[in-house]
């Protein structure tokens, strides 16, 4: 299974965004990973739909937009018009979510739910087969640069084992600490997509992917 890089633009130089992304893209990410907060669902704000709408004639690469919203449903429509490819909504937050993932494939976007990491599996089980992706929450969200909870690997071990017993064809995507030391182990687990912050903004943006694709990679 292909691993991808998709890193959280959260981390970035909101002063320089685009130039960024861009430096992140040429050093091999594939991804781009926005993280929309509403002060509601986690207690910070960051932005919403015109950040992606000013980000998309910069790149043609895969923009996953990871909802950290109350209600999401209310606007998978903006997510999509914006640019969104991948839309990720909070299965805690939605009273209706096999409507919400429905609403997100109605308007041709690949849908995935995220789960925090008190979250079971259970919770997307019934609605998996629908799904593109799961994310797996490595952290509580809410921040960037919190530290990687240990348990959420036999998390993505069971998750990755019930899509194989399903022969489903889903990505499983874990956000939050993941770094060059541990990217190799999390792997091991069976996620293949991974969100990189404070990893991959903190410092000098183009060695840092180069040495996470490489442990990503190993
Ligand atoms: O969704 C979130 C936080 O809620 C993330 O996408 C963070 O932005 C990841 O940051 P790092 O933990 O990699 O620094
Ligand atoms: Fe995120």
């Amino acid at each position: 299974m292909k691993k991808i890089l998709a890193p959280s633009i959260l981390s970035a130089d909101f002063a320089n965004l685009g130039r960024d992304v861009l430096t992140a893209i040429d050093a091999g990410a594939e991804y781009v990973h926005i993280d929309v907060m509403d002060g509601m669902f986690v207690p910070q704000i960051s932005f919403g739909n015109p950040v992606i709408k000013a980000l998309r004639p910069l790149t043609d690469v895969i923009f996953d937009a990871h909802l950290m919203i109350e209600d999401p449903g209310r606007y998978i429509e903006d997510f999509a018009k914006a640019g969104a490819d991948i839309i990720t909504v909070h299965a805690e937050a939605c009273t209706h979510l096999d409507r919400v993932v429905h609403q997100i494939k109605d308007c041709g976007k690949k849908a995935a739910v995220a789960i925090n990491p008190a979250t079971p599996l259970s919770a997307i089980e019934y609605v998996l087969p629908e799904l593109d992706m799961v994310l797996v929450m490595t952290v509580n969200p809410g921040f960037g640069g919190q530290k990687y909870i240990p348990y959420c690997g036999e998390k993505v071990r069971e998750l990755r084992k019930m899509i194989t017993e399903k022969n489903l064809d889903v990505d499983i995507q874990v956000d939050g600490g993941v770094k060059a030391s541990n990217i190799a182990a999390i792997a091991e687990c069976g996620a293949n997509i991974f969100v990189c912050g404070s990893a991959v903004f903190e410092g000098n943006i183009e060695k840092n992917v180069k040495e996470i694709l490489e442990q990503m990679n190993k």
